[in-house]
């Protein structure tokens, strides 16, 4: 039985041991809350393993489970799970987490006992990291993005995220949402990059009847979509000057008014607005409104750079791995990625490949460190992912270049085909079958910069994505 063999491999390292056999018996036996670390099963006779991790958020909770659960596992690891291990598991491995977990410092000023104390009462509803915000990392840079987000998600502010592509502005757009009390409404994301100009100010703000050419009827918009919930102008830089004076007026009345119509309606709406864009030198070039930026900015969050953030690229990097791992790997087949059979497998990143990964100045961020993982993992052939799977490319300096080039099928890279002929073939032969969202990720890029290729290589969007 694993648990008692569990038991003995910890005792013999010295640490001192207390079993259940269920989450019921953990608490009534035990408490659970006042251990340095629970380790738990996901199937268990009663409430699942994982139940733990959402009752004792100030724990770290090791999370064991076979393949076929590890999908859930993973899920959990979101929610605030230190750590999963795959069953069977290997005893130097499953050591050496225990002590890395034991090894990480504590919410700052809580021993366990408090900890325990603390969530009990409910006055620790977070732990150190930021996975209960659904973001990794550790570094200190990170630590404090966490924190603010933290602070300003349940007040009603308007926010305003700035970072470089790829850095996770729409996650904490999210995380700022599910964080508020307007979690339970509408969380919804516009890219402003992505409606043609023409187009956004009656897809923001609705329209009336015979309000324009075309407008045979009335119908309502995205603000009045996220009423009672949280509207994410992502890319606002991108707002034309019409667009611009629309949402000032909007942000100062609460009340949108529909293109055309003469009365306004009030509704509760809280903003976040994000971009990769210097919004400041986009006022003095009179390209951006003073007054709108104004108050965009009541709260700025400011994103670093991957390569600012002192070893997260390799936490992140593993937790990915974990991620395309659990999600059944993927073989590329056919010449597409992503097209093929699933099998189940389990990977590992080299120490090179950390290394690779640390030294690596990741200029396409998050995305383009996920993208690179899920094509190792797609090219692996299961054990170890090494630096030459991770396909990274010294001296590497466009985002776009190195996520696409992350994306091409196995070989094509050493063909005649270049990027651009490359996206141009994926587009025309996947639109017809694929969604953009598909067609995106596919190619390891964003929705956004599917549609800005689309615009500059004169491939129009297809209607049906
Ligand atoms: N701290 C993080 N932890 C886990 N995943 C992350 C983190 N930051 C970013 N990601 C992932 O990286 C990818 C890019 O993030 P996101 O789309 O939020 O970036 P962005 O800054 O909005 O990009 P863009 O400016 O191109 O729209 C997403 O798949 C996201 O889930």
């Amino acid at each position: 039985m694993i648990r008692t063999e569990l038991r003995r491999l910890l005792a013999r390292q010295g640490y001192q041991i207390a079993e259940a056999g269920s989450v019921r018996e953990a608490e009534s036996d035990h408490d659970p809350g006042a251990f340095d670390l629970v380790i738990a099963d996901v199937r268990l006779p009663g409430a699942p393993g994982t139940d733990l991790v959402a009752r004792y958020p100030g724990i770290p909770v090791l999370v064991m489970t076979s393949y076929a659960t590890v999908r859930s596992a993973v899920d959990t690891m979101k929610l605030g799970a230190t750590e999963y291990l795959p069953k069977p598991f290997d005893h130097d491995e499953m050591l050496r987490i225990v002590e890395a977990i034991l090894a990480r410092p504590r919410p700052a000023g809580l021993d366990a006992a408090q900890a325990s104390a603390a969530t009990r009462s409910g006055a620790l509803a977070r732990e150190e990291g930021g996975r209960e915000l659904g973001m990794i990392g550790s570094s200190p840079v990170i630590r404090e993005v966490f924190e603010r987000i933290r602070k300003v998600a349940p007040s009603d502010a308007t926010v305003l995220v700035l970072g470089e592509s790829g850095t996770g502005k729409e996650l904490v757009a999210v995380a700022i949402h599910r964080h508020s009390r307007r979690r339970d409404r509408a969380f919804v994301p516009v890219n402003c990059a992505a409606i043609p100009e023409g187009l956004i100010e009656s897809e923001l703000f609705g329209h009336e009847r015979g309000a324009f050419t075309g407008a045979t009827h009335a119908h309502a918009g995205l603000v009045e979509a996220a009423d009672g919930g949280t509207l994410f102008l992502d890319e606002i830089g991108e707002l034309p000057a019409s667009a611009q004076a629309r949402l000032l007026r909007f942000l100062q009345t609460g009340e949108v008014r529909h293109v055309g119509a003469t009365r306004a309606r009030r509704v509760s709406v809280r903003l976040v607005a994000a971009t990769h864009r210097d919004l400041q030198a986009m006022v003095r070039e009179g390209t951006f409104r003073s007054d709108l930026y104004f108050r965009l900015r009541v709260i700025e969050v400011r994103l670093p750079p991957l390569r600012e953030r002192a070893g997260d690229a390799v936490t992140l990097a593993r937790s990915f791995v974990a991620r395309a791992a659990a999600g059944g790997v993927v073989r590329a087949v056919d010449g597409a990625p992503g097209v093929g059979t699933a099998e189940e497998a389990r990977f590992v990143l080299s120490p090179e490949a950390e290394r690779a990964i640390m030294a690596h100045p990741w200029p396409g961020n998050v995305r383009e460190l996920e993208n690179a993982i899920e094509r190792a993992v797609v090219l692996c052939e299961g054990g170890s992912i090494t630096p030459e799977l991770l396909g990274l490319e010294e001296g590497e300096t466009s985002p776009d270049a190195s996520a696409m080039a992350a994306a091409l099928p196995a070989g094509a890279a050493e063909s005649s085909l270049s990027l651009e002929d490359y996206f141009r073939k994926f587009v025309l032969d996947h639109q017809e079958h694929l969604t953009e969202t598909e067609i995106a990720r596919r190619l390891g890029i964003s929705r956004k910069t599917l549609w800005e290729r689309r615009q500059r290589l004169g491939l129009p969007r297809h209607r049906g994505g």
